[in-house]
């Protein structure tokens, strides 16, 4: 499905002279739990902005299905079901309930139709229907990232992309979300996720580890 093919990036304005990111390759598969481990300063966000087409690569190219992803127009990306992601921080707009943050991408990309019932499927899954007429300020950290996962699988994509899901959490919010990713796994969708948490290595498939930019499967 997702491929990265000879992945490079160098920063102009870099602090050492290495690329951040060294001739990656990878193959994300249907039913794939992909974890990204690796220190501080090893490439993983750089990999996952490329990923994202936050950041432009040196060299290299990411393919969905054979496709060129920067050939695509990002409503084909995001809107045909395809790739979510989970970027770090929750960036919940906290002027908007839970049901309109969930509704908001959907909104922002022009697609239009009744989604209440997705909005239910959705927060059921992460156990917080409860919450879809809170506002972000009256929830837990914790929640907060279900919500931002639970927004995340609106559109019920293929492969769901996720940078560091469990930092600043708790262990019990932890293992809350990775049984979450695991239920997600088992529901068909492909699961990347980079992370400092050894605790996410048992829920993996398959465990990476970056290093000074290289990436190698462990
Ligand atoms: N905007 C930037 N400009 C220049 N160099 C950068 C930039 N962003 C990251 N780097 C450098 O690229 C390397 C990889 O950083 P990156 O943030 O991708 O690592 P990481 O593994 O995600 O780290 P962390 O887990 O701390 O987020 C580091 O040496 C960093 O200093």
């Amino acid at each position: 499905m997702l491929e990265l093919q000879n992945i490079t990036k160098y920063y102009k304005h870099s602090v050492n002279s290495n690329p951040a990111v060294n001739h990656v390759n990878l193959l994300v598969k249907e039913k794939d739990f992909i974890s990204v481990i690796g220190p501080s300063g090893s490439g993983k966000s750089t990999l996952f902005h490329i990923i994202t087409g936050l950041l432009k690569p040196s060299e290299g190219i990411v393919a969905l299905d054979g496709k060129e992803l920067t050939t695509l127009k990002k409503k084909d990306i995001f809107l045909a079901e395809q790739i979510s992601f989970i970027m770090q921080g929750q960036n919940l707009l906290t002027n908007f309930t839970v049901e309109d943050n969930l509704y908001f991408p959907l909104y922002l990309a022009g697609i239009k139709g009744d989604y209440r019932e997705r909005v239910r499927e959705v927060l059921e899954l992460v156990g917080l229907y409860g919450a879809v007429s809170s506002y972000p300020d009256r929830l837990s950290g914790g929640e907060l990232r279900r919500i931002a996962i639970a927004r995340a699988l609106m559109q019920k994509p293929r492969i769901l992309i996720a940078d560091e899901p469990t930092s600043n959490l708790d262990t019990a919010n932890a293992i809350k979300v990775m049984e979450l990713f695991r239920k997600i796994n088992e529901e068909g969708t492909a699961l990347l996720i980079s992370t400092h948490d050894e605790r996410f290595l048992p829920y993996s498939k398959s465990i990476y580890r970056m290093e000074m930019g290289n990436l190698a499967l462990l």
